[in-house]
């Protein structure tokens, strides 16, 4: 395969193969984020609702907005960047590795987390890279040349990143009956929390032996901001076992609702599962690589039912739950699936959100 490897570094989006026209895919609403910024009151804001109701996905269009723009042109220089990244030799992203500390942050090889309770291994690498970190809320973390060159770039695109998660945050913060400002209250930058931008590269696999690169997962946080070029990410259709895939957009960003947001509306809001697979078709011959900011709300937040609006109209369903605070609920699902700690099944289901159990 190596042989067929196409350098990504050398291939723009426009030059891909294209993603197949006769799979299913997944029908994901598209919200613009203009028209979210236009006023707080039209019908965009519904369907924001409306999508985070019922997949906890959906595209949202960047394009004509000052913010969306620029995330758009600073996802083209970080591409860029996680090419050099990946392509730096393998001891020495080794170097930065810390899963044996428990430490989220870093560098993960291939093969270093299961993708299910049996223990079959992971088919990408992962670069993670912590918001606390590059907004010096916490010392810095070792990191290659490379990243540390360019923590002013990472810093203003975290910040383009939060600025247009306050859009979305208010916008579902007043759909469920609750003051604008109840989500980004909790998810200040500058206090210390679990926010990351991630890089993630996974080569072609053989026709014959592919198997899942990443495995299905809820996200942990509140919302993830997702830039795919090349297909290869499923969700599980709600109700089914049916994994279909979600086409990339260009202009658009995948945006996906964590289990924050579950627990915060008391089973409102719904947080999907989700997987990484070969990209479709001749994509399948492609490095696939893809560039994500996770939210998630501060460490010393309370992962439990907000009060007012919306949730408190909510009968008493399943016994509330206990409210674990965030740093604990991020510590016992970034561990759950590394090699290093993964002990079979039971530490498999052990590791999952709110997929085991949806109304809290
Ligand atoms: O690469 C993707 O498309 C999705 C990655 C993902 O789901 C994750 O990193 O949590
Ligand atoms: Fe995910």
């Amino acid at each position: 395969m190596a042989s067929t490897l196409s350098n990504p570094s050398s291939r723009s989006g426009s030059t891909l193969p294209p993603f197949p026209d006769d799979i299913p895919i997944a029908s994901l609403v598209t919200i613009s984020l203009r028209e979210l910024e236009r006023s707080t009151s039209n019908l965009e804001h519904e369907d924001l609702f409306s999508a985070a109701k019922s997949l906890g996905f959906f595209y949202l269009n960047l394009q004509g907005t000052t913010e969306g723009e620029k995330l758009l042109k600073q996802a083209d220089t970080l591409f860029d960047l996680m090419n050099k990244f990946f392509s730096l030799p393998a001891e020495e992203k080794a170097k930065y590795d810390f899963a044996a500390k428990k430490i989220y942050y870093g560098y993960k090889g291939i093969g270093k987390e299961v993708v299910d309770g049996k223990g079959t291994r992971d088919k990408n690498e992962l670069y993670n890279i912590s918001k606390d970190d590059i907004l010096s809320v916490t010392d810095p973390l070792p990191a290659p040349a490379v990243i540390t060159a360019n923590r002013a770039f990472l810093a203003s695109y975290i910040n383009t990143n939060t600025s247009i998660l306050t859009t979305l945050f208010a916008s579902l913060s007043t759909s469920l009956g609750l003051p604008p400002d109840t989500f980004a209250s909790i998810h200040k930058p500058t206090a210390s929390s679990g926010c990351h931008v991630r890089f993630i590269s996974a080569p072609p696999q053989e026709a014959s032996t592919r198997s899942t690169a990443l495995g299905e997962h809820t996200d942990f946080g509140s919302l993830t901001i997702l830039l795919n070029r090349l297909g290869g990410l499923q969700v599980q259709l709600p109700g089914t076992d049916e994994w279909v895939y979600v086409r990339p957009v260009p202009g658009c960003a995948i945006v996906n609702l964590g289990d924050a947001m579950v627990k915060f509306s008391g089973g409102i809001l719904r947080s999907n599962l989700h997987r990484v697979v070969s990209p479709p078709g001749e994509q399948a011959n492609e490095v696939r690589r893809s560039l994500v900011y996770f939210s998630r709300p501060e460490h010393d937040v309370v992962l439990t039912r907000l009060r007012g609006g919306l949730v408190d109209e909510l009968g008493q369903g399943e016994v509330e739950d206990g409210g674990v605070s965030t740093r604990e609920w991020l510590a016992r699902r970034h561990i759950g699936r590394k090699v290093e700690f993964f002990k079979g099944k039971e530490s498999w289901e052990g590791s999952m959100g709110t997929e085991a159990r949806p109304r809290l």
